[in-house]
């Protein structure tokens, strides 16, 4: 039986585990404040900002909304990632991603104040990460770990194969599985649109992790029996006429192959947006020195 690993669900307990964090600050006086920066008329970056604050409210987390003209000039972006490092009430602070063309998204990532850099994506917190001393873990691949430990999936020493090497997900997740940490100590194998023979990487592996952004690239023939599958593609496709959500992976002829499967809506995304919620109480117990207890 193959076991499809509930992002849904993992995503809850780790809501449910910040509460206490969450209610330790507020004895202290202190509500996590995250602003979302939104520079898009794209609906899909539309649709997950609204997701990550609802998910805000849900936990006591007060989330700022900042909407920008997409044709506005890239020092208006700028401008106001900096206003939001001043501003001693925003606790943490997340620029949707992509941003327009016309700006470029390292000088955006480059503007904000790596303690309240919730995405984990300036480079002093990528550094660190590579370093093996994270502050902020990027939050799908931090989301990819939970999901693992939540199936129960063993990561010393397996061969993880990784399909995609964005700087959102695959890199950092490579250095993640890398790493000493206990949900590290794997082998990794990082593939990308050059790599010569894909299906005897991805066959080789205990775990594929699909992060490449290509409808259903991954499938069953690419897999051994008993294999790991973790989704992190969200693609909308046309199909008979319809917009519809699918990951990077086939689903039915992988799950047909896997011991576990991550399904696409409701495996990886409600993690990313979950961790996001958790670096945020992490980014304001730092600011305001108050200790919490994190899941
Ligand atoms: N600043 C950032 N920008 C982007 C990030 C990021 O981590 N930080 N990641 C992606 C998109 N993303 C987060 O913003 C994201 C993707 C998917 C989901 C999600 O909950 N998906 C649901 C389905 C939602 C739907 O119906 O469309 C699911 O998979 O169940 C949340 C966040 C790019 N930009």
């Amino acid at each position: 039986m193959t076991d499809v690993i509930d992002g849904d669900a993992v995503a809850a307990d780790v809501r449910d585990g910040l509460a206490g964090a969450i209610r330790t600050l507020d004895d202290a006086g202190v509500t996590p404040t995250l602003a979302t920066v939104l520079m898009s008329d794209d609906p899909a970056s539309e649709t997950y900002v609204s997701m990550k604050q609802q998910d805000c409210a849900e936990v006591g987390i007060e989330a700022r909304d900042v909407e920008l003209d997409p044709e506005a000039p890239a020092e208006e972006l700028f401008e106001t990632v900096a206003d939001l490092n001043a501003d001693p009430s925003v606790n943490g602070i997340l620029v949707q991603m992509p941003v327009p063309d016309h700006v470029e998204d390292r000088d955006v990532i480059r503007t904000i104040d790596p303690a309240k850099d919730v995405d984990g994506f300036h480079p002093e917190n990528v550094g660190r990460l590579v370093a093996g001393d994270p502050v902020f873990k990027p939050c799908t691949p931090h989301g990819v770990l939970k999901l693992l430990d939540a199936a129960g999936v063993e990561t010393e020493g397996a061969d993880v194969t990784i399909v995609g090497r964005s700087n959102i997900v695959g890199k950092p997740l490579a250095n993640l599985l890398i790493g000493k940490a206990d949900d590290g100590n794997a082998t990794v194998t990082v593939c990308h649109s050059r790599t010569e023979n894909l299906p005897e990487k991805t066959r080789r592996a205990d775990v594929v992790i699909a992060a490449a952004g290509v409808p259903e690239l991954v499938d069953g023939s690419m897999l051994t029996d008993g294999t790991v599958v973790i989704d992190v593609g969200v693609n909308r496709v046309e199909r008979d006429g319809e917009s519809t959500l699918v990951g990077d992976v086939d689903f039915e002829s992988a799950k047909s192959k896997a011991r576990a499967i991550t399904p696409v809506p409701g495996g990886v995304g409600p993690m990313t947006r979950a961790m996001l919620l958790y670096n945020t109480v992490k980014a304001t117990s730092r600011q305001a020195e108050v200790p919490v207890d994190l899941p």
